[in-house]
């Protein structure tokens, strides 16, 4: 017979564990192997029976008591019959996927949120966007999870969550003074697959979560609302971004967007600050009311007060009418102060006094002005080191580094760089009016090992110019701008096939050649010492920015290596280089007709 345990009733006499399923819910006799006489219970929600398994071993493993059921809807009904007054308990805590048949995991959160509010939600999905993370946020989720996670981190989750004081969902991030969004409990996600695979136990790989039909006509009986205005559109603030780096903006703008709390946003010029100010907006209860964006450092320091504040009639020569300053166009809504270490001094100290009590006087004004004004504040300066040269106000400084939100520079987030390429590409084709280009493989490793030290918008700029000026559909090696191909390094080429010209002189060709050959060798040599595993991730790459057919794209890379090393070691001495290849010297001409090279 099938039980389950709640942490008021542990199973002591059980050191075995053991799935059954009942109906549609699953439940799990529990194996308590910590000393935890009473354990705190996870319901723990999930169709994919070996994902459950795996969760839920290792839940146990950490001295939880673990419920499991294949569908949120079971798992509502149970609720629904605690909240009909049942004697049963309620879990500590839930852990939810989000797609699944009958009713989804945010439409269930959503429901627990407004019938159990203290009761703690994580949510994990496949779908590691911004959009799943505000989702999450938005339905009252304690935690979001991307897959793939690290098993230890939704552990310490989980207990986190158990731990919680209700209400402390968002003040947990922004109350303490001058908090760093936490990373702690992020893993890689910019590798996930959609079949349900296991890594190993220390890595859950997600699964194809096909959303049923059934969704809206279950959730509708059971008067549940799902957002669906946000579903529409998948990417809405059009920030894209799946590594490590970048889920964790993701989790900050989802969990702050709601709080009328000050943001800092720090990075380097082009990391997307202003785009992050704009995704705070628009997620959040003010994106009916005007997102205003100004630039400190693009407006003379003599106007700025002005500019911020308005200005009475006659306040100063030219101040012919009376203006409305941008803290007052943006009443109701969110300030963006984008450069706030070139604000001027004594423009910082009236700026201190509207954070303390959201008044300010228009220059030239006698009456105090009230606003309601969510400050987002970005530089891409040191502002510590500013108040230490005496530029920036420390108390200044303090209001608004409540929450500080830092941008990594694109360098360090390489693997963004594919969907970021296709996505400009693609903007820049609707722009230009003419199909999108896609980078070869080997130029797309040249762009993701450049510096990039205008970030973003360097590599949007350069998608555009890729678009107006390379020839073919394919951008190749060669159709690179000059800073990227002046950043190769001497001894490598890519292809160096691409450069080379049937009008040489047969001995040109020879000596050219064999340079070339010897040069990429060399450089294969020293780079690839696992070719497989540059192989892996260039499929990886390849497949994330939505490529298929990935084999016939492969094939004759790997053939091309090959033909050039055995040509290199033949010298260029093409019946030596077919019978070294193991290939005939008519399928050797072929090939080298196939792949554009010339001998
Ligand atoms: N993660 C991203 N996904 C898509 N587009 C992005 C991303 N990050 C930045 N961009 C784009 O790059 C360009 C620069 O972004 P943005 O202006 O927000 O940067 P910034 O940090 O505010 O720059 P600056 O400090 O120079 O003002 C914009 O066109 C923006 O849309």
């Amino acid at each position: 017979m099938t039980e389950y345990n709640d942490k008021h009733n542990p199973k002591s006499d059980s050191q075995t564990s053991k799935d059954q399923i009942i109906g549609d819910q699953m439940t799990k006799v529990t194996v308590n192997n910590a000393p935890d006489a009473n354990p705190a219970t996870l319901w723990l929600i999930d169709d994919d029976a070996a994902l459950r398994m795996v969760l839920a071993d290792t839940f146990e493993d950490a001295g939880l008591t673990v419920i499991s059921f294949t569908q949120a809807q079971a798992a509502w009904t149970r609720l629904n019959d605690i909240l009909q007054a049942s004697a049963e308990p309620l879990p500590d805590v839930i852990l939810t996927d989000i797609r699944m048949p009958m009713m989804d995991g945010l439409s269930f959160s959503d429901w627990v949120h407004r019938h159990f509010p203290k009761l703690p939600i994580v949510i994990m999905t496949a779908h590691s966007d911004l959009t799943s993370a505000i989702n999450s946020y938005q339905t009252g989720a304690f935690e979001y999870l991307p897959k793939p996670f690290d098993l230890d981190d939704a552990v310490a989750t989980i207990y986190k969550a158990i731990n919680y004081q209700p209400n402390m969902i968002v003040e947990n991030a922004i109350t303490a003074p001058n908090s760093h969004i936490n990373t702690d409990t992020l893993s890689d996600t910019s590798s996930f697959d959609n079949d349900a695979i296991f890594d190993t136990k220390k890595n859950v790989v997600s699964k194809a979560n096909s959303v049923s039909k059934n969704n809206q006509a279950a959730n509708h009986k059971a008067g549940i609302q799902t957002d669906t205005k946000v579903q529409s559109n998948p990417n809405p603030s059009g920030i894209i971004g799946q590594s490590q780096a970048m889920q964790t903006v993701f989790r900050a703008i989802g969990r702050l967007a709601h709080s009328p709390i000050t943001v800092l946003i720090t990075g380097e010029s082009g990391t997307g600050k202003e785009l992050v100010a704009s995704a705070l907006h628009q997620h959040s209860p003010r994106h009916q009311q005007p997102f205003i964006a100004l630039n400190m450092a693009a407006i003379p320091h003599d106007l700025i007060e002005s500019e911020l504040f308005g200005h009475e009639k006659g306040a100063f020569t030219g101040a012919t009418t009376t203006r409305q300053g941008r803290f007052e166009q943006a009443n109701g809504g969110t300030l963006f102060l984008d450069e706030i270490g070139d604000m001027p001094f004594s423009t910082q100290t009236r700026l201190l006094r509207v954070l303390a009590n959201g008044e300010f006087y228009r220059v030239g004004g006698q009456q105090p002005v009230k606003v309601d004004v969510r400050i987002v504040a970005a530089t891409h300066q040191n502002l510590e080191a500013l108040v230490k040269q005496g530029k920036f106000r420390e108390d200044l400084f303090y209001r608004l580094n409540v929450i500080r939100l830092p941008l990594p520079p694109l360098r360090t987030r390489p693997e963004d760089i594919p969907a970021l390429a296709a996505y400009f590409m693609q903007r820049a084709a609707e722009q230009m009016n003419t199909p999108p280009k896609q980078l070869h493989p080997a130029a797309l490793q040249i762009v993701q090992s450049f510096e990039w030290g205008g970030n973003v918008r360097q590599l949007e700029n350069v998608c555009l110019w890729l678009t107006v000026m390379a020839t073919g559909d394919t951008v190749m090696v060669d159709d690179l701008p000059p800073e990227l191909l002046e950043s190769i390094p001497s001894h490598f080429e890519a292809h160096p096939e691409q450069n080379l010209s049937t009008q040489q002189t047969a001995q040109n060709h020879q000596q050219q050649n064999g340079a070339r050959i010897e040069n990429q060798h060399a450089h294969d040599i020293s780079n690839n010492s696992n070719w497989q595993q540059a192989l892996a991730v260039w499929a990886e790459q390849s497949l994330q920015t939505g490529e298929t057919d990935i084999l016939q794209t492969a094939t004759p890379e790997f053939e091309r290596v090959l033909l050039m090393a055995a040509l290199k070691h033949s010298g260029g001495k093409k019946i030596a280089a077919a019978s070294l290849l193991g290939w005939g010297r008519n399928t050797l001409t072929r090939k080298l007709q196939q792949l554009d090279i010339s001998v």
